[in-house]
């Protein structure tokens, strides 16, 4: 019988091998009034963040129920790309595990190991370089690792998926946001908008460290440098959108850390009092470090830098994070049909805008480095240390 339906109800089978999973690492949050300061504890132990931080962050979180938003939204990322890839006619379960809150990696890999999974494909929910947003993802991955008796001739392999701030699926949701943004200011200040691209401060020690050691990154490091590329490509197709080549500026938010210690500026605050001064009547932030709705941006960002807009009279809207979107879904599915093709030793396209290219599948020798706590990680060229982690090296 001739078939007339539509080719996507019945898709090919997708080659997805050697991966037998999918894993979706994240950051964790508190659930409950009673987890703020267990979650916070796991988060800063051994950072020297001050007492008085904490209270404050903690505060945050008591403000929203003492409930991050970002564990629904995983659990809202993880139904889309168990549909999304059941639609793509790929059969693979799909585990989550976060660094500092439950359902926590170590027993996430716990229950891989029960159902037997041998080489699972972990995609993280951070897109950028650094020691924050990579390496800390990579050591955690060890631990887990460790944690089921794996690393030496492990069962288990792990594979993290390559950085993504410059996939498309991720920059064109950016860009409508911005666009429906734009669209929401008065139609007077519209051309005249400032674009506040937003994200995660770290030290600036952390971001000269970020990325490849034998990169130069315009002096600096991947952090910074990834993001500005990731801003460029936005006022770009906003601009062919719009015919506006929009004033804009890469800053700030949820500096943390000793005072003495320096971290990226300008803070998104100080930024906007900056812009009043200048005489710009309107700002769209974008936070463009996030993947999601993460407490920095309802709180640092929805909470905190709009009430400094309203104070300074300035037209502030902020735009939306890739989330859900389907392209944001789809590249996930992407990511790791492009990984199991490298793996299976096949030639295949790597989706990329603006200047980077795609980044590596594995991380080079030094990525990302934290010199003052080295530790092994997973997914990376570094050798493995010598001695278990922990022992003293002779
Ligand atoms: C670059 C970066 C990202 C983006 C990449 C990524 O997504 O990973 C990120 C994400 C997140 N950070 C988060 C929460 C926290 N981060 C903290 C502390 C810190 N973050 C740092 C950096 C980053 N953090 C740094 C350099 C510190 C100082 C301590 C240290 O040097 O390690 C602290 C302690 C209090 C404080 O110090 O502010 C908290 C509570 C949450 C959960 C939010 C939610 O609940 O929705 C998320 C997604
Ligand atoms: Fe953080």
């Amino acid at each position: 019988m001739q078939s007339t339906e539509p080719v996507d109800t019945a898709p090919a089978p997708v080659d997805v091998r050697p991966y037998d999973a999918l894993l979706l690492v994240s950051f964790g949050g508190p659930e409950k009034p009673e987890d703020v300061v267990p979650f916070l504890e796991n988060v800063t132990r051994g950072r020297g963040i001050p007492r008085e931080r904490l209270e404050q962050v903690g505060e945050h979180y008591f403000l929203f129920g003492g409930k991050s938003p970002i564990n629904d939204q995983c659990r809202a990322l993880l139904a889309e790309l168990r549909s999304d890839l059941v639609g793509a006619g790929i059969d693979l379960p799909v585990y989550w595990g976060n660094r500092n809150w439950d359902p926590y990696l170590n027993d996430t890999f716990e229950q891989m190991a029960q159902d037997g999974v041998t080489r699972v494909a972990a995609f993280a929910t951070s897109a950028y370089s650094s020691w924050s947003s990579c390496r800390q993802y990579r050591e955690n991955l060890w631990d887990a690792l460790e944690g089921i008796g794996g690393l030496e001739g492990s069962p288990l392999v792990v594979d993290k998926l390559r950085h993504y701030f410059n996939h498309p699926g991720f920059v064109e949701p950016v860009v409508d946001g911005v666009l429906a943004q734009l669209a929401d200011l008065p139609e007077d200040e519209r051309a005249g908008a400032h674009l506040a691209f937003v994200t995660h401060s770290i030290p600036t020690a952390m971001n000269e460290q970020s990325g490849n050691p034998e990169v130069d990154y315009d002096g600096g490091g991947a952090y910074v440098a990834q993001h500005r590329s990731v801003m460029a490509e936005v006022v770009a197709r906003v601009a062919a959108e719009t015919g506006v080549e929009h004033d804009h500026a890469l800053v700030y938010c949820s500096r943390s850390g000793a005072p003495h210690i320096p971290w990226l500026e300008p803070d998104v605050n100080d930024h906007l009092e900056a812009l009043k001064e200048q005489g710009t009547t309107a700002v769209v932030m974008i936070p463009v470090g996030f993947v999601s709705d993460h407490m920095e941006v309802i709180y640092d960002l929805d909470t905190e830098a709009m009430a400094t807009a309203n104070e300074l009279g300035l037209h502030a809207r902020r735009s939306a994070t890739a989330g859900t979107d389907g392209r944001f879904v789809a590249m996930v599915r992407d990511l790791l049909t492009e990984r199991a093709a490298v793996e299976r030793g096949e030639d295949v396209a790597r989706a990329s805008v603006g200047s980077f290219g795609p980044s590596w599948d594995v991380c080079p020798k030094g990525c990302c480095a934290n010199p003052r706590n080295p530790r092994p990680a997973l997914c990376g060229s570094d050798p493995a240390p010598a001695a278990p982690a922990g022992e003293p090296q002779a």
